[in-house]
């Protein structure tokens, strides 16, 4: 075996961190509609293209009663369960999500939504605030759809990796909106008017803090996803990176 053949999995995490670290870093950050970031180059470009030809075959969840949603957890002993031939990629992916430093680099870019998160929890600062990262690998189908919604309390912040194989599927990312008057005349927006939709881009990703209304009125985190049109051979394929309150909390 040659020295570069076989890489082993903890300078495969390193790796990843680095990257990863690099592209949150690097991130364009928006206060509007509330405080978000947009991030590009995520995984190294090699490991992308193979990640995206390596999803799990088995092992999927259904998360809505439309089963246009289907989820394989990627932490803790999830992991164990994905086919073995691709485990090894998954179990790395997880780590790196999962790790302190990509933990610190979100927090650094959100500082501004973590502060108005902390003021509304009635904590002395962002650094109270626990986030507990569980990522999960979503495989979304023609007919997909989430109204808008801010998000639970229990996830401090939602972060999503966007892997599709090509620009082909530029149309289909994640719609932020805000309250407005203009929204609450038009019938069935919920009073909420589209602010921006996110570009379903290969290994590009967003994260965005949750806020309620006890956290700011004006800056909700309303976001969804309008009624995704794909064909059965290209589904929606994302990674959900959720910072939970804690660990007993999430799917
Ligand atoms: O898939 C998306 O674009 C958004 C998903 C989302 O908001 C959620 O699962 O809470
Ligand atoms: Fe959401």
């Amino acid at each position: 075996m040659t020295a570069a053949a076989k890489i082993t999995p903890t300078s495969l995490t390193r790796d990843l961190i680095d990257h990863a670290v690099t592209s949150i870093d690097a991130a364009d950050r928006f206060s509007d509609p509330y405080p978000h970031i947009f991030f590009r180059d995520f995984f190294p470009n090699a490991f992308y293209a193979e990640l995206i030809r390596s999803l799990p075959s088995e092992g999927y969840n259904k998360i809505n009663s439309e089963r246009t949603r289907m989820a394989v957890r990627l932490y803790g002993d999830n992991v164990d369960k994905i086919d073995g031939s691709v485990r090894e990629m998954w179990s790395a992916v997880s780590a790196m999500l999962t790790s302190p430093e990509v933990e610190s680099a979100t927090r650094r870019q959100l500082r501004e939504g973590l502060e108005m998160r902390a003021r509304g929890d009635k904590v002395a600062g962002p650094d109270q605030l626990r986030m507990v990262a569980k990522p999960v690998l979503y495989r979304d189908t023609d007919g997909y759809q989430i109204k808008p919604h801010p998000d639970t309390r229990n996830k401090v912040v939602t972060m999503q990796l966007y892997c599709p194989a090509d620009e082909g599927q530029r149309n289909l990312g994640t719609t932020l909106y805000k309250a407005s008057l203009k929204g609450l005349l038009h019938l069935g927006s919920y009073g909420l008017e589209p602010v921006k939709t996110l570009p379903f881009l290969p290994n590009v990703g967003y994260a965005f803090v949750v806020l309620k209304a006890y956290h700011s009125l004006t800056r909700m985190s309303w976001h969804g996803r309008p009624t995704v049109k794909t064909t059965s051979d290209r589904p929606r394929i994302s990674i959900l990176n959720t910072f939970y309150v804690n660990e007993n909390v999430g799917f």
